[in-house]
């Protein structure tokens, strides 16, 4: 499942990380390519070990962990602290799969990338070309967001970046460890979970049949949940 998840971060906070991300250096974005991603990657990152990094990533994972729409469709585990890249004249990331395991910079901690996201830090219409393509098995996805805004999709899909021909596109990416690892089992209880909220929207909360489909989302999650 892909799912664009709106205003992860506001306007203030969005304006807050530009200016933060804009001072600090940046670094070639292959230090953290995998073998094979790294011949496809051009593009520069923030060092891993960045106070920038440290600050803004710490602001998004709170932002995430409070944002309903995210919990509902990721059900996350674990959040690998995230990175951030930015791409301009020509640059661009062709296509690849993401590294399955990751390791926690500070704790070691192994991560399985579940779900892959992207936060925008720049409106669409201040740079050209860099959509994030990501192919699945109903074709190839373009996403362009508008700043503050994420994209979630799995890690398992083929992805790239278009060359950036105008402008500077600069982004978060990070990955999730779910607690359902199966795209398939989370996608069927994000829907099973928005039908129970329209129902509660339509009924009010508290009729039978909410109660009973709630009982069914939670049983789900009790035999699918690693
Ligand atoms: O910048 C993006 O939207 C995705 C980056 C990416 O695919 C990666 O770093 O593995
Ligand atoms: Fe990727």
């Amino acid at each position: 499942m892909m799912l664009h998840i709106p205003g992860v971060l506001g306007a203030e906070q969005v304006a807050e990380c530009r200016e933060r991300l804009l001072a600090a250096d940046w670094i070639d974005g292959n230090a953290t390519a995998g073998f094979q991603s790294a011949r496809a990657k051009n593009n520069l990152q923030l060092p891993e070990n960045s106070e920038t990094a440290d600050i803004i990533g710490k602001m998004i994972t709170e932002a995430l962990s409070r944002h309903p729409l995210f919990v509902a469709a990721a059900l996350p585990e674990k959040i690998f602290p995230p990175l951030f890249n930015c791409y301009q004249g020509g640059q661009s990331f062709g296509i690849h799969v993401d590294n399955a395991i990751r390791m926690h910079p500070a704790t070691g901690e192994r991560i399985r990338t579940d779900l892959s996201a992207t936060l925008f830090f720049c409106e669409p219409d201040e740079y050209d070309g860099g959509e994030l393509v990501v192919e699945d098995t109903y074709g190839a996805h373009s996403v362009k967001l508008p700043a503050g805004d994420l994209i979630l999709y799995p890690s398992s899909s083929l992805h790239k970046v278009l060359p950036v021909t105008r402008g500077a596109r600069i982004c978060s990416f990070f990955w999730i460890q779910s607690m359902v690892r199966d795209d398939g089992q989370r996608s069927l209880l994000f829907d099973l979970d928005t039908g129970i909220q329209s129902l509660n929207q339509q009924l009010g909360a508290g009729s039978e049949a909410s109660i009973q489909l709630t009982g069914v989302y939670h049983n789900l999650l009790r035999r699918w949940a690693l």
